[in-house]
């Protein structure tokens, strides 16, 4: 399709959907069950380009990742080079699997995407290096770049710079049980994103590593990595605009399976919906969410869950007032510069945009037709279809980018506005 005239909103919505696994779990599950002491099975892992791209990139190195029916079994083997990675446009495995690959008794070459060549990676090569890793990227900071692996890695005392992204500092804790020292990870500055940071901790205790928080940073020890089967959870951040459906229909949107307790970023949406004018409920399938009369503006640092971003804004486009979302300047290093893109997007379809230097301030106007970009970014899509439910004539152009972590959505989002649909998924 190479391009996508988003659906209006039907008088009603009233369903429950169901999601597919959790992209940030499922990256994180694949890295621990390759570094593992024995073989692990992957229950509803997400099966999309970000989490295939990384089975292949740990299948290059040599780690047995096979299906059995929808499960995915890893079984780890020697790590080894000489191998290529294509990271494709994902963040996960561009700064994931460079760790992993130090491990291998060879050298490993990792590319992608030519958007992935512009992501910033300084941080993880020099935290890299700082291990006694030799990383040949030309200077650059960024992919392509060669990881020469000696089959061990030193670790010990290493400060690194994660301002630009969290998964610098998950992507060194994930293999940091295997190096020889361990590691003991000193932030230089800030870190967005944290309660990926939390996931990256809590899944490396549920494989049996010792991991602790310090003053400056993390501290791993060295020692074995237990093999884990595990259920994947329902991707909450992708659930975001499916709920945010609720709001500008003042329709029912309930997410099932939606845990009880979780380190997925998306489990804020709980609130940022409520302040935006919906009221939220957990109920036995899961979480509800009903709009009210109106959208409300958001106010709100969004650092912590910036991934959210897209959809809040163009929620924010179709609001009663202002709104000013701010703690996201590593959002210029996203798929694509996300501060960027939503100006344009938010401006073409009517509202006024200033671009802050960490975020956005978005006021609602009269609404208008527009063909927006997907700038290859799965999320710029869900945040047009989000637009699409009230602005008649919104087209995306390239809307295959959802295949980055929803390769359905677009028959997802049919299935939501069909009449009388009442469960899909
Ligand atoms: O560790 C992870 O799984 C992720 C961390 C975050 O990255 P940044 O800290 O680069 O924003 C998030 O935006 C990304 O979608 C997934
Ligand atoms: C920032 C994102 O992805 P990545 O893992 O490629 O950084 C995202 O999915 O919003």
């Amino acid at each position: 399709m190479d391009s996508w005239s988003t659906p209006l909103a039907p008088p009603t919505v009233d369903v429950v959907v169901s999601l597919p696994g959790s992209k940030s779990i499922t990256a994180r599950a694949l890295v621990l069950a390759a570094v593992a002491d024995g073989p692990s099975r992957l229950v509803r892992p997400l099966r999309a380009r970000d989490t295939d791209l990384m089975a292949a990139g740990l299948r290059a190195l040599g780690v047995g990742v096979t299906e059995d029916g929808d499960d995915w079994l890893v079984v780890p083997g020697p790590l080894r080079g000489p191998a290529t990675v294509d990271a494709g446009l994902a963040g996960t495995v561009l700064r994931f699997l460079p760790p992993v690959a130090a491990l291998a008794d060879g050298p490993v070459t990792l590319d992608g995407d030519e958007r992935l060549r512009e992501r910033p990676n300084a941080g993880l090569i020099e935290g890299l290096r700082g291990c006694g890793v030799t990383v040949d990227d030309g200077g650059r900071g960024r992919a392509p770049f060669t990881v020469h692996g000696t089959g061990a890695v030193r670790g010990g005392t290493v400060t690194v710079d994660a301002s630009e992204s969290s998964q610098v500092v998950s992507g060194l804790l994930l293999a940091a049980a295997r190096f020889t020292d361990g590691l003991d990870l000193r932030l230089a500055g800030g870190v967005p994103s944290m309660p990926h940071v939390q996931m990256t901790v809590e899944t490396l205790a549920e494989h049996g590593v010792l991991v602790q928080r310090t003053d400056t940073g993390w501290r791993v020890h060295p020692g074995p990595v237990a093999a884990v089967d595990r259920v994947v959870e329902p991707d909450l951040s992708n659930a975001a605009p499916f709920l945010a459906a609720a709001l500008v229909t003042g329709g029912r949107v309930t997410v099932r399976d939606w845990p009880l307790r979780t380190t997925q970023p998306g489990a804020q949406l709980e609130q940022l919906l409520v302040v935006m004018g919906a009221d939220v409920q957990r109920t036995a399938d899961g979480l509800q969410v009903t709009g009210g009369e109106t959208v409300r503006p958001l106010v709100a640092d969004l650092g912590e869950v910036g991934e959210l971003t897209p959809v809040l804004a163009a929620l924010c486009a179709l609001a009663d007032g202002p709104s000013r979302l701010t703690g996201i300047a590593h959002l210029r290093g996203h798929e694509t510069d996300r501060l960027q893109a939503l100006d344009e997007v938010l401006t073409a379809v009517g509202a006024t945009v200033t671009q802050l230097p960490d975020g956005l301030e978005i006021t609602p106007g009269p609404l208008r037709a527009a063909e927006l970009d997907s700038y290859a970014d799965h999320r710029m899509v869900m945040a047009a279809a989000v637009l699409g439910l009230a602005v008649e004539g919104v087209v995306v152009r390239d809307p295959g980018a959802v295949a980055k972590t929803l390769p359905d959505f677009t028959d997802r989002w049919a299935q939501l506005l069909a009449p009388g649909v009442g469960a899909m998924g």
